[in-house]
């Protein structure tokens, strides 16, 4: 089991680990998929409904879960921006209960915890591009801080019990991830200016315009994600793809590659918006021998397809 973090900390352990579950040695992999379908769609998960090594349970993660598993895969929150900021109470208590629940299971198991944390642990930040070693620059009390403090307590849980209870864990930093399925009314960057186009409205970019991210595509951070649970290393590590666009080069780009005949227009922005963005992916690529393989211009047309399929809007010909 990892003993040190991939910062280079020694941690350390204060009980002998749990046992490791049986379940590590089964020949075949089951799954069970827990969600409260707040953002989630079930719709999404068609294809293995009915699978007889998948199993779907409509679940909360702030209530304690009953489940014999040798991995965990803690995703469970709220990740677009309009929706995190909707109840940001039940947000900040998936966060710390949530991941208090999935802790609580892991140790009673002795499965592997893998938590997918956040760029956003670093807040708006003022080193660029971004090192796991950054400690951030986080507003504690504002509109976002219910989803970016809120991972960075489930991180220093994930630490305590690991040094504590010496339970196997995995952090990932996701950087923005988009890709095909996402709910069209998602609310984030990548899947407004995809349907905006695709319905012939204007693209909105929020002032200033020249706010930085870097985009990787969904089919990369799951290859992330697997390897970082498999391998040996604790992290936190950033998985992200180090292409970085500001939001008018977004927008100019979507507009190019869906329809060139929208209009781009420019609207207010929201409190504590990340001015830049930007992963240093060293960790990942030395330690998991990972980088992402699909470009922006590869990743938005994937996308776009699906969202023409969902919004039965076909491409125009002389497009
Ligand atoms: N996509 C990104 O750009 C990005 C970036 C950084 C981190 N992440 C993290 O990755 C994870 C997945 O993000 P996503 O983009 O797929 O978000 P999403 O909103 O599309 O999916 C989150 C899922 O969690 C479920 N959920 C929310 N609260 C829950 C609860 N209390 N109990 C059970 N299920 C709950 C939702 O119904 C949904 O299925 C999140 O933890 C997010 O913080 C994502
Ligand atoms: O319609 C829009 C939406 C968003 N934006 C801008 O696009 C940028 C990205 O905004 P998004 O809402 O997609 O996502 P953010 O980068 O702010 O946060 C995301 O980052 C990391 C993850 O943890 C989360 O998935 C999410 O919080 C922001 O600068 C925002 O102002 C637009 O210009 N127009």
């Amino acid at each position: 089991m990892a003993k040190e973090s991939s910062n280079g900390d020694q941690h350390t352990i204060t009980r002998p680990p749990p046992t490791p579950s049986p379940l590590r040695f089964s020949k075949f992999f089951q799954v069970i998929a827990v969600d409260n379908y707040f953002t989630g769609s079930k719709d999404n998960l068609k294809k293995w409904i009915g699978h007889p090594r998948f199993e779907l349970i409509r679940h909360d993660v702030t209530q304690p879960l009953l489940v014999e598993v040798d991995q965990i895969y803690h995703l469970a929150c709220p990740a677009s921006p309009i929706f995190y900021k909707y109840n940001p109470v039940k947000t900040i208590k998936t966060n710390v209960i949530g991941t208090l629940n999935m802790l609580g299971l892991a140790k009673r198991v002795g499965a592997r915890i893998l938590l997918t944390s956040t760029s956003e642990v670093y807040g708006d930040p003022l080193e660029h591009p971004q090192k796991e070693e950054y400690w951030g620059n986080v507003n504690p009390i504002g509109v976002r801080s219910c989803y970016d403090e809120g991972k960075r307590v489930a991180e220093t849980l994930m630490f305590d019990y690991h040094r504590q209870h010496g339970i196997e864990i995995r952090i990932a930093r996701i950087f923005n991830t988009y890709g095909p399925r996402m709910n069209i009314d998602d609310g984030r960057v990548v899947s407004n200016f995809i349907a905006q186009a695709i319905r012939g409205e204007s693209l909105t970019v929020q002032a200033p315009g020249t706010q930085t991210r870097s985009f990787c595509y969904v089919s990369d951070m799951v290859d992330g994600l697997i390897r970082l649970m498999g391998g040996d290393h604790t992290g936190p590590i950033n998985i992200g793809n180090p292409g970085e666009f500001t939001m008018m080069e977004l927008a100019e780009t979507v507009k190019e590659l869906v329809d060139p005949t929208v209009q781009v227009k420019i609207v207010e922005n929201t409190p504590d918006d990340p001015r830049q963005r930007k992963p240093d992916i060293a960790k990942a690529k030395g330690l998991l021998g990972w980088e992402p393989k699909i470009t922006l211009r590869e990743g938005l047309p994937l996308m776009e397809d699906d969202f023409r399929q969902r919004l039965a809007v076909p491409k125009k010909q002389n497009n």
